[in-house]
């Protein structure tokens, strides 16, 4: 089960940058060009996780940007947003559901192979610990212990709490 969906898990990751190098839409091109012209920069985020960790429910709350849902062969969801005139490079957030302890540790091995990826080489991560509402949420520590965090190298990466549901901690964490 988990070496399956670890197959989505990349194969989803490749095909966006895949596509996305090979054929860039005059549309993103203008946009890039007048981008640079004006001093924005385009950022591309991609927001992963498990399913069920509240990753539609997040972009559903920030209502930014232009919002592209590809759907992979078997139900993996790799959701991307294009977020204009701030100035970092490309990010990846990565969504962990904060009350489903039971699968912190898949959680764990899936961020570590995503983030073993060439693609992701450079991409800061963001860490959502979601869920924080409901009673019995592991703190945003105990994620960052359980995901390993403080064992990556050579990435820039923050956690931050969050409720999709409320609202709460996402434009926190979009600011860092
Ligand atoms: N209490 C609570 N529920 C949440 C939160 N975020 C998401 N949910 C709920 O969790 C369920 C799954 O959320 P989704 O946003 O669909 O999760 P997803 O990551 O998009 O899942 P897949 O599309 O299956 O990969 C939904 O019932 C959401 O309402 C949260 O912060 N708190
Ligand atoms: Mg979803």
């Amino acid at each position: 089960m988990a070496y399956t969906r670890r197959g989505n898990f990349c194969t989803s990751l490749l095909l966006y940058f895949g596509v996305s190098s090979i054929f860039p839409s005059p549309r993103g091109y203008i946009s890039r060009l007048l981008g640079r012209l004006w001093g924005e920069k385009e950022v591309r985020i991609l927001i992963l996780g498990l399913d069920g960790a509240g990753k539609t429910t997040i972009l559903y709350q920030l209502q930014i940007g232009e919002v592209v849902t590809t759907i992979p062969t078997i139900g993996f969801n790799v959701e991307t947003v294009t977020y204009k005139n701030i100035k970092f490079q490309d990010a990846v957030i990565y969504v962990v559901d904060s009350i489903d302890r039971d699968r912190m540790s898949t959680s764990k091995e899936e961020l570590h192979a995503m983030l073993d990826e060439e693609e992701l080489r450079d991409a800061a991560l963001l860490v959502f610990a979601n869920k924080q509402d409901m009673v019995g949420a592991m703190t945003s520590a105990e994620v960052s212990d359980a995901l390993g965090l403080s064992t990556l190298k050579n990435r820039q990466w923050s956690i931050y709490k969050t409720s999709a549901v409320k609202g709460d901690g996402l434009t926190e964490g979009l600011d860092w």
